[in-house]
């Protein structure tokens, strides 16, 4: 048995970013994000390891300390990287997992390296994992993980979270290796959702595909009881606080509204994905403007759409479909000087980011499908002025918690996103400081932080002992 890390954290990327210096010389930088600002502390104090992929293929890299946490990448080869990222992670179980907004490939050579890659993480983690220490894996790309895991090492306690949708049983069933995902993650103590509805189903399919004895919250598989249960991510809200009390931050701000003329300013802030609903919003800024509800120069959309998966084909189509729309909508509505679309395909960092939502009036969320929606709480959290409107869609898991503050919409019925737009931007203070102040609320209240310790206080729960079969 080894004696390695008490706390080892499994997931697709590693935390750190490869960045060139002015000289060429290579160092890494904390990837941005709230997953990983939310689990670099706990690391910290159990000395914690994080094993993933450092981002690029055919690279083999030993085992490095960064930033106090000890970081093993695991290797992935081209063949992996389209095969297992591009082919089955991000073609089949993305979309069917939000809600088959794009159809899924099912291709037997990406489930085999998915199947491939799976068992690699797997092996490292067996290999680096300490005597009966808890292991945390990440999200759609390890689903088998959990098993394989328990199977090299049943002494570990071993936790999985799901970042994204699980979809319901009518959906699931679709999927030619359904059972063998699931039994994937049955290998773990504690399967965590972010939505109570998503542990339902998994609770559901459970019971119905594998026939496995269940309660409201536990799978009884393999003489153990596994837990599903729903924990909400959410954001950094003290980083985020120190982001906008930095002078350079609020002084960005004002120039970005400088630079947009002056007028409303609607934002998005969005991966380049289908699931994300721009197309929709897009379409309804655009009518507002052909019915003249809205003038070039009153209201200013700005919609940033990080590149994201570019070499899997609905996401090229979909950055093509984008493109022609906004180029369209300008070239309708702008005038000399007056555009009313900008769009930036690009990443920003978290200060410029943050002097975005500074900048934003309305910040406008319409996926057709997202597992929480980081962006729409960034924003809430950034809002300590009390000013600023939330445009959310019903089926962002964000919109659980915030509904009661947001405009909410539906974005598919284009009339209803119409008139939430309009109604957002015409909002008064007054109105925007009570809805804000609701949406705070929640968000303060519950940080990411908060999010992680109460995962890994569930994992660390004893064990329940399996119930009493009762006689037929
Ligand atoms: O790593 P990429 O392929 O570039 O994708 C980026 C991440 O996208 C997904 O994010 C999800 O997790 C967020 C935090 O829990 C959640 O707010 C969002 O709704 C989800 O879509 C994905 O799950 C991550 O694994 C990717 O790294
Ligand atoms: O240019 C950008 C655009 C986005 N983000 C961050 O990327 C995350 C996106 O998370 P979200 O849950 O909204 O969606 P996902 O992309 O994970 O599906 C948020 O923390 C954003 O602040 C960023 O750092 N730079």
């Amino acid at each position: 048995m080894t004696d390695g890390s008490e706390f080892v954290v499994v997931a697709n990327r590693l935390p750190v970013d490869r960045v060139v210096g002015a000289d060429g010389s290579p160092s890494w930088r904390r990837s941005p994000g709230g997953l990983v600002s939310a689990i670099a502390p706990l690391m910290r104090r159990r000395h914690g390891t994080w094993i993933g992929w450092a981002g690029s293929p055919d690279e083999r890299l030993e085992p490095f300390e960064e930033d106090g946490m000890r970081l093993v990448p695991v290797f992935q080869s081209s063949e992996d990287v389209e095969l297992y990222y591009e082919g089955f992670s991000n073609a089949t179980l993305w979309p069917l997992y939000h809600d088959v907004v794009a159809p899924p490939v099912y291709d037997r050579a990406m489930w085999d390296a998915y199947v491939r890659v799976n068992e690699r993480f797997a092996e490292v983690a067996a290999a680096v994992a300490a005597e009966g220490s808890v292991v945390w894996v990440q999200d759609y790309q390890l689903q088998l993980v959990p098993a394989m895991l328990r199977k090299l090492r049943p002494d570990l306690r071993i936790g999985f979270f799901l970042h994204i949708p699980f979809p319901p049983l009518e959906l699931f069933w679709q999927m030619p290796w359904r059972r063998q995902i699931l039994e994937g993650l049955l290998g773990a103590d504690l399967v965590g959702f972010q939505l109570p509805g998503a542990a339902a189903n998994f609770v559901r399919l459970c019971a119905r595909l594998l026939g496995a004895r269940n309660t409201k919250q536990d799978v009884h598989w393999d003489d153990r009881v596994v837990r599903a249960r729903a924990f909400p991510i959410s954001v950094d809200v003290e980083e985020l606080h120190d982001l906008i009390s930095q002078p350079a931050v609020r002084e960005r701000a004002e120039e970005i509204r400088a630079d947009l003329g002056g007028g409303t300013v609607l934002l998005g802030v969005d991966r380049l994905d289908y699931t994300k609903g721009i197309a929709q919003r897009l379409q309804a800024f655009g009518e507002l403007l052909s019915d003249g509800d809205l003038k070039p120069g009153e209201a200013v959309f700005a919609q940033i759409a990080t590149p994201s998966r570019e070499r899997v084909e609905q996401y090229q189509l979909l950055r093509d479909q984008i493109e022609q729309q906004v180029g369209h909508i300008n070239g309708e509505h702008s005038e000399l000087g007056t555009t009313v679309i900008h769009y930036l395909h690009t990443s920003y960092d978290r200060q410029e980011l943050a002097a975005l939502y500074l900048a934003a009036d309305v910040m406008v969320v319409t996926p057709l499908r997202d597992g929480m929606n980081l962006v729409a709480k960034e924003y809430v959290a950034c809002r300590e002025d009390l000013r600023g409107a939330l445009v959310l869609s019903e089926f962002a898991g964000a919109a659980a918690e915030l509904k009661r503050g947001a405009f909410q919409v539906n974005p598919y019925d284009i009339d209803g996103l119409k008139e939430a737009l309009l109604a957002a931007i015409r909002s008064t203070p007054a109105e925007q400081a009570r809805r804000m102040r609701v949406m705070r609320k929640r968000v303060l209240e519950h940080d990411v932080d908060r999010w992680a310790r109460s995962f890994l206080d569930e994992l660390e729960r004893p064990q329940d002992p399996l119930p009493e079969e009762q006689p037929a």
